[in-house]
C-alpha cells in the first residue's frame, strides 16, 4: 500500500498548501517558488488523489477553482457598500486644490496632510466577498450599487484567494480592486483570436472586461487575468482606527496583491512629484494605468471629509493623457 492509499487526507492537504502558498508568492511577493511545471505537476497529483477521494473534495481546493457548465446569465448583485467614483485633477495646481481643501476641513495645513499615491489600473473593477475566510461572491462593479455577479468567473483567477491565507481570518472581508490583463498577455489573445477569426479586443481593458463576463468560467480560466486589490470595503472584526496604506498591508498579509508602487507621502508637492514620477514610468509597467490615485491615508479623517455625491472628498484621481491607442482593422491603421 503506498503512502497516499494511507494517509490520502494528508498529501492533499499538503498538496494544497503548497499550491496555495505557490500562487501568494507568485501573484503577491512577486517572488515564485515553484516554477510552472513544478506547479503544475502538484496540481495534476491533487486532481488524481482527489479523482480516487472525491468526498475529499473542498471547495477552496485548487482544483475547483474552474466550475462546470456555461451559467445561463449573471444574476444582479447588489453591493452593501457602494462602489463610488472619483474625481478628476489633472495639473499640479488641482492636485495642490485639492490638499488645500482636505487641509481646510481637517484644520490643518497641507504639507501636514499624509497621502497614500497608488497607480490607477486601467481593468475591470470587481468586488468580493469572504466569510469566515472563504471566498463567498464575487461581482462586478455595474452602476456602483448594483452588479453582475461572476463568481464562477472571478473563482479561476489565481491571483484570487479561494480561502483567506492569515490563520486569523475575519468574520467578513469585502475587498475591491481592479482585474487587468498586462500588454503581453493582451497580444497573445488577440494574435490567437485573429488566427482563429474571432473577436478581437480594441485594448486591454475590454479584454479583461470580457473575460470577466464569459457565460463559461472555462473560457475565463484561458484568459490572462490578474486581480489587483485598492480597497477593503468591510473588515469585520475591523482593525479599529488605522490607515489606508496598514488595511493595504493587512490584505497582503491576507493573500493578495496590493500595489507595489503604493507609497505613503506627506503634502502636495511631494504627491505631485510622484505623479509626474509614475507617468515617466507609465510605459514601461507592462499594463496599463490612467492616472494615480491620491487618498487622505488616515481612515478617521477620511470618515470626517466624508462624500460629495458619489465621490469622497478624501481622495481622488490623477489623469494622465490618454494613450495614442493604435488599433488596426483589416491591416489599415486607426488613430482613437
Ligand atoms: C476611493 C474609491 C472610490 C474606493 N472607495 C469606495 O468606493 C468607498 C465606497 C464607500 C465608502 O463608504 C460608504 C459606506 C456606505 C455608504 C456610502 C459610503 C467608502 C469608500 C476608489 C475608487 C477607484 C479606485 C481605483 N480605480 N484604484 C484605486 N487604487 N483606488 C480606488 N479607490
Amino acid at each position: 500500500m503506498t503512502k497516499s492509499d494511507a494517509q490520502p487526507l494528508e498529501e492533499i492537504t499538503q498538496l494544497r498548501a503548497t499550491l496555495d502558498e505557490a500562487n501568494y508568492r507568485y501573484y503577491v511577493l512577486d517572488d515564485p517558488t515553484l516554477t510552472d511545471a513544478d506547479y503544475d505537476r502538484q496540481f495534476q497529483r491533487l486532481q488524481e488523489l482527489e479523482t480516487e477521494h472525491p468526498e475529499l473534495i473542498t471547495p477552496d481546493s485548487p482544483t475547483q477553482r474552474v466550475g462546470a457548465a456555461p451559467a445561463e446569465g449573471f444574476p444582479s448583485v447588489a453591493h452593501a457598500i457602494p462602489m463610488l467614483s472619483l474625481d478628476n485633477a489633472f495639473s499640479r495646481e488641482d492636485i495642490h486644490a485639492f490638499a488645500e481643501r482636505v487641509a481646510e476641513r481637517l484644520e490643518c495645513t497641507a504639507d501636514d496632510v499624509e497621502f497614500t499615491c497608488e497607480p490607477k489600473l486601467d481593468g475591470a473593477a470587481v468586488s468580493l466577498v469572504y466569510e469566515q475566510g472563504v471566498l463567498v461572491s464575487g461581482a462586478t462593479r455595474g452602476d456602483g450599487r448594483t452588479g453582475e455577479g461572476i463568481t464562477s468567473n472571478l473563482r479561476t483567477l489565481r491571483s484570487v484567494p479561494l480561502k483567506l491565507r492569515d490563520s486569523n481570518v475575519p468574520a467578513l472581508l469585502e475587498v475591491r480592486g481592479e482585474v487587468i490583463m498586462r500588454h503581453a498577455g493582451f497580444e497573445a489573445l488577440n494574435e490567437r483570436a485573429r488566427e482563429a477569426g474571432s473577436k478581437v479586443f480594441a485594448n486591454p481593458r475590454n479584454a479583461a472586461a470580457g473575460s470577466l463576463r464569459q457565460l463559461d468560467p472555462r473560457i475565463t480560466a484561458k484568459r490572462p487575468l490578474e486581480f489587483h486589490a485598492y480597497q477593503a470595503a468591510r473588515l469585520e472584526p475591523d482593525l479599529g482606527d488605522t490607515s489606508h496604506s496598514e488595511l493595504m498591508a493587512r490584505l497582503a498579509t491576507l493573500g493578495f496583491r496590493a500595489s507595489s508602487e503604493l507609497k505613503v507621502i506627506k503634502g502636495p508637492q511631494a504627491v505631485a512629484d510622484y505623479c509626474e514620477q509614475l507617468g515617466e514610468k507609465r510605459d514601461g509597467l507592462g499594463f496599463d494605468i490612467d492616472g494615480v490615485v491620491i487618498k487622505v491615508n488616515d481612515l478617521r479623517h477620511q470618515r470626517e471629509l466624508g462624500f460629495v455625491a458619489r465621490a469622497p472628498r478624501w481622495a481622488v484621481a490623477f489623469k494622465f493623457p490618454a494613450q495614442e491607442e493604435v488599433t488596426t482593422l483589416n491591416d489599415v491603421e486607426f488613430q482613437v
